[in-house]
């Protein structure tokens, strides 16, 4: 495949049909070298680092790195898609918008509000993006058994880190009028937090027949302060590791 590659015959005789995609390569890196069996490395074209290895109970499972936003996740997943994968969950991070969801927790998302233009290249603005049912409720009950702190809902998904997350404090501190008090909107709509590929995910797995779901790291706490917390940083983003690999281990998927 040109872009990830790596293709179909690199991946053996029992090739994964699981993908754990994160948006950052050391991300991908550290899932496959901390939890899995007989690591190998497939590809690090372009920085979208793949890897190959086994659960402790032999499942083959891939790592991959969908690369930040919706139209790098777009080429991957359409990729991944052709080398067999079937269940994509995103182990991502995240800006909480929720004053009760701290840094250091986790966010598995119901379904999404997809303000992503490359959505709309694949499915209608109006078609649902929603993830999994069956893989969301697996990925809350791993958390639950892990005891780590988690909240379920719906996630906004935009196509900037800045602006669309009415960040100000930036190379540019004036935002659109049709984006000044959008955060303050999506905390009245229950919506739990900000990221920017799930969205585009959930319709490309609509529209494609595949199973997506996401688990997040809170690493800002968007009620308080636009900056990343990196002091609480790996916690979170261990927290969402665990509960997804939690989740491959125990699913039938
Ligand atoms: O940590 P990842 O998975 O990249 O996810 C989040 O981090 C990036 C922005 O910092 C965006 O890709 C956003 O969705
Ligand atoms: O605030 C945040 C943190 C991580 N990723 C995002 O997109 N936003």
């Amino acid at each position: 495949m040109y872009h990830i590659g790596f293709g179909v015959n690199d991946l053996g005789v029992s090739p994964p049909t699981m993908a754990l995609l994160s948006g950052d390569p050391e991300r991908a890196r550290l899932i496959a070298h901390t939890y899995l069996q007989d690591v190998r490395l497939l590809s690090e074209n372009r920085g979208l680092n793949s890897y190959m290895g086994y659960l402790p109970n032999g499942r083959p499972i891939l790592c991959a790195t969908s690369g930040m936003g919706a139209p790098s996740l777009s080429i991957v997943v359409n990729e991944l898609l052709q080398v067999g994968i079937r269940q994509i969950i995103r182990v991502g991070t995240c800006g909480s918008i929720q004053p009760h969801i701290a840094v250091g927790s986790i966010v598995i998302s119901s379904a999404a509000l997809c303000r992503q233009g490359a959505a709309n290249d694949i499915a209608p603005v109006e078609y649902p993006a929603a993830a999994d049912p069956f893989l969301t409720v697996a990925l809350v009950k791993a958390a639950q058994e892990l005891k780590i702190e988690h909240y379920l809902g719906i996630t906004a998904s935009v196509d900037t880190f800045f602006e669309g997350q009415e960040r100000t404090d930036s190379a540019n501190p004036y935002l659109l009028r049709s984006l000044v008090g959008i955060t303050e909107e999506y905390q009245h709509l229950h919506i739990l937090n900000y990221e920017m590929e799930c969205g585009t995910l959930f319709k490309m797995a609509g529209v494609y027949q595949f199973a997506a779901a996401a688990v997040c790291a809170v690493i800002s706490q968007r009620t308080v302060a636009e900056n990343i917390i990196l002091t609480q940083k790996d916690i979170a983003v261990q927290n969402a590791i665990a509960t997804a690999i939690h989740t491959a281990a125990n699913s039938v998927f």
